[in-house]
Parts: C-alpha cells; structure tokens; sequence
C-alpha cells in the first residue's frame, strides 16, 4: 500500500514514534449458517516504545484475530495497522518483531538450538557468538540442558519456554505476546514475568494477551479490554481501588459474607475502609487481612 493510498496518512505520520498503532481495524468471519461475525470491530489503540500493553477481554472476543491480523497470517477486512511506523501489510514490518502465539506450533523434527539458529537468521539478527548467545537464551528459559532434543519430545511448557526463548533472542524491537504464560508451572511464571519485567527495563515494547489478570497487572501499563470485538482503552482508569477485608469474629457484618467457620469477607472502596474496620471492631472481630481487589477482573 502507497502512503497516498491511506485515508489516515496524516495519522499515519503521527503514528511513526509509536511501537504500535493500530487504526479503525476490522475483521469478520463467515459463519457456518452464512451469516457474518464482527470479530473484530474498529478497534484502534497505540502502545509507545517501552510501554507494555495488556490485551484482555473473555473467549471469543477477538484477541487473536487482532495478533493474527499483526502477525500477518491473516488480512484485515479494513483499517491499519503500524510496527514502529512501517504498515503490517509490508512484511519488512514484523523484522525484529519476536512474536509468541496461541498455542505455539513448533516444527517437531528440530531442537530449541536449531529454532532459535533460524530464527536469528531469518530476522538477520547477527550476535557475536550465535552459539553462545543461543545458550544463553536456552538457559534464560532453563532449557539449555534440551538443546539438542527434538521438540517432539516436549511437554507444553517446555515447547512454550522454547516459543519464549525464540521470541527473545532476536532482541526485538517490540513483543507481541498470546496467553504467553499458558502451559507454565508457577515457577516458570515467574521466571518468565521476571524476564519479561528486565526486557522492559531494557525499553522494549511489548502487546501481549492474557487471561491471568494479575499477570496483566503485574506487567502492563495500558490496558485495552475487548468484548464482542469492541475496544475499551484503560477502562479501570478513573475506578478507585478496592479492597478485600477479611476479619474474624462471632457476629454477623453487614454486606460481609461468611466464608468459613466466623470468618468473613467483604469487597470495599477505599474511602469506606476506616468506618467499616471500625464498625467490625466494634463486633469484636480481629483483621486477618486487607488485599487489593484484582480491579480487572470486575470487567468480566
Ligand atoms: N477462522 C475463523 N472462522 C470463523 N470464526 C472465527 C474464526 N476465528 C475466530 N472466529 C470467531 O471470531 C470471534 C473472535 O475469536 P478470537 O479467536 O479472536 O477470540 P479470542 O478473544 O482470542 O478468544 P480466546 O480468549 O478464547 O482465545 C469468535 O466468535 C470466534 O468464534
């Protein structure tokens, strides 16, 4: 597509120091009944370079139809879509891209060592020492000790460390990343979120998708929710935090629940805090604890 061809080529222009920009896209499926299903439905969002942008919104409502559609396996039915200000229809644009999809399909006859050999090649990516630098990232995921094993004989998490791992060592410029901690044990969560905490740091730019709302709180700093292929963008932005109090007593509390033997739980803003502690102490209940509500999940 020629810049002249763009309807939003001044946009387009503004959108050059962006990782990511993503304008009016639009994607639908035939249904098996002939009918047609919006999956994706004008949506538009922009994530800077060094930001990380968490893409989160129930089954079915169009997530990997918009990483599909920036990844290039599939086409949009209309809209666009920029990489660092190069169009998605250009493949140059996803060069240094390190992408992690939706159940990752590895080819089964190679080793992590070869994937990630051919993924340096292919997004020229030229370290000093490739092997080196390949095992380094082996041992990143702790798979270094497989390298040399066929991926055939991998369990899921381990094939998700090498999607990871392939996705990493390219150095990318920014990560597109689908339910990437889908398949791992929790100490590979976390290793994985700290892996992903450092690339930050580093200023790299990440999209990524999960379904663990927490992780999606541990890690973005913009939040676009979609549903029914709709776009909210930071939807939580002006909502206070809210707690969970759980305190222990005989009597009942009004608005808490008893979740077990005298213990009861109650969900708060926090401006009504201080009066709802002070009225359970009045009860004689002790504090067990206060958490901080996962604010996300109230969107579901
Ligand atoms: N190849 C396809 N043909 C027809 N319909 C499809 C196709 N792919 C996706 N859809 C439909 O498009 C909608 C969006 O699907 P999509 O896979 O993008 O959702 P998602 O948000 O990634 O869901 P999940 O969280 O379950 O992975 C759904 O209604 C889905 O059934």
């Amino acid at each position: 597509m020629t810049e002249k061809a763009n309807p939003n080529f001044e946009t387009h222009l503004n959108k050059m120091t962006t990782a990511l920009s993503i304008l009016e896209l639009s994607k639908s499926y035939k249904t098996k009944t002939n009918g047609v299903k919006l999956a994706v439905n004008q949506i538009s969002l922009e994530c800077a370079p060094g930001e990380t942008f968490g893409f989160i919104g129930p089954n079915g409502a169009g997530k990997s139809t918009t990483i599909k559609i920036l990844t290039g396996v599939i086409q949009p039915d209309s809209g666009h879509a920029y990489i660092f200000g190069k169009d998605i229809r250009n493949p140059q644009s996803r060069q240094g891209v390190g992408y992690v999809p939706e159940n990752p399909y590895l080819n089964d006859s190679l080793t992590p060592f070869d994937i990630l050999s051919c993924t340096l090649q292919i997004h020229g990516s030229k370290p000093e020492q490739p092997a080196k630098h390949i095992m380094h990232w082996l041992e990143e995921l702790d798979i270094a000790q497989v390298s040399k094993k066929k991926i055939r004989s991998f369990s899921k998490g381990m094939t998700q460390r090498t999607a990871i791992a392939q996705a990493l060592c390219i150095n990318p410029k920014l990560l597109i990343l689908d339910e990437p901690l889908s398949g791992l044990d929790p100490i590979g969560r976390r290793d994985v979120i700290q892996l992903l905490n450092k690339y930050k740091e580093q200023g790299g730019s990440i999209f990524m998708t999960s379904h663990v709302l927490y992780d999606i709180e541990q890690l973005a700093d913009n939040v676009g929710f979609i549903k029914d292929g709709q776009l909210t963008i930071n939807p939580l932005a002006n909502n206070q935090q809210t707690l969970r109090v759980k305190t222990r007593g005989i009597q009942a509390l009004s608005g808490a629940q008893q979740t077990s033997h005298n213990i009861w739980e109650r969900t708060i803003d926090q401006q009504g805090l201080s009066t709802y502690v002070a009225h359970a102490t009045t009860l004689h209940h002790t504090l067990i604890e206060i958490t901080p509500e996962n604010r996300l999940s109230s969107l579901f």
